[in-house]
């Protein structure tokens, strides 16, 4: 049989990569679940279904922006505001952020990309008092980010899918960082529209309820971080002891 060609044999390198960039919910902690069924609860209140192309226009924006997304979607104008919307959900988020957990590949990939010396940070659209609330157990992975930009950092002006929170976190990192060397993970379509919009790769890792049109910006999709190839965007391969 003859020899594979080259170039089929030698796994070619997506992006010039040096720098990364997380997100947080969805992404490296399981928190999307627990707005899902707060709002769910809420929306049942008003006899009307919460769905998966609502949670799409919501999931990752700043809290007040996606507030204000579910009063007009649902037709909830003169009955909920969103700040109101906002107070309801706040006392059962608060009980259920605490509880959650790590997402599957997230360590190993934390892990290895930290032993690879490849600076890496956190955008969340989460603003501080969550932050703190969905980290409080969680210490050691984010001891591992160089910096984390949150939702009410002043220099985010619009929440995603403006680039202001990839730029900002951008800018953060030692030295002057070209946004094409930056490879953003995002779970919403928001994050990644907010990640194009500012001149980076991105990876996708979707709920796969999430319709299939609105991964198509995305510049890798997976189903998990446990399929994502470190050695496919120039990073050092996994040691089979990490596996
Ligand atoms: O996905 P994140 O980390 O930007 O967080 C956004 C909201 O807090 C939840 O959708
Ligand atoms: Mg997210």
């Amino acid at each position: 049989m003859a020899n594979p060609p080259l170039a089929a044999a030698i796994p070619r390198i997506r992006a010039p990569i040096t720098h990364v960039i997380f997100d947080m919910d969805g992404l490296l902690l399981d928190t999307e679940p627990f707005y899902t069924v707060v709002q769910e609860k809420i929306l049942a209140r008003f006899g009307k279904t919460f769905d998966w192309s609502l949670k799409a226009k919501m999931m990752g924006r700043k809290a007040i922006e996606s507030a204000r997304i579910f009063v007009q979607e649902c037709g909830l104008e003169g009955v909920l505001t969103p700040e109101g919307f906002l107070e309801e959900r706040e006392a059962m988020l608060q009980d259920l952020f605490p509880t959650c957990q790590i997402l599957p590949g997230v360590k190993r990939l934390v892990n290895h990309l930290h032993t690879s010396k490849i600076p890496m940070c956190v955008a969340t659209g989460s603003h501080k008092r969550h932050f703190a609330l969905k980290t409080q157990n969680h210490g050691e992975l984010f001891a591992m980010m160089h910096h984390v930009v949150m939702g009410d950092d002043p220099e985010v002006k619009n929440g995603k899918p403006s680039p202001d929170i990839f730029l900002a976190a951008a800018k953060r990192f030692e030295g002057t960082v070209e946004p094409s060397k930056i490879l953003v993970f995002e779970d919403a379509p928001t994050g990644v529209a907010a990640a194009k919009n500012a001149g980076m790769s991105v990876v996708m890792v979707p709920d796969a309820r999430l319709d299939l049109s609105l991964q198509d910006e995305a510049d890798q999709v997976l189903s998990s971080l446990l399929d994502f190839n470190p050695a496919e965007w120039g990073f050092p391969p996994f040691a089979s002891s990490e596996e």
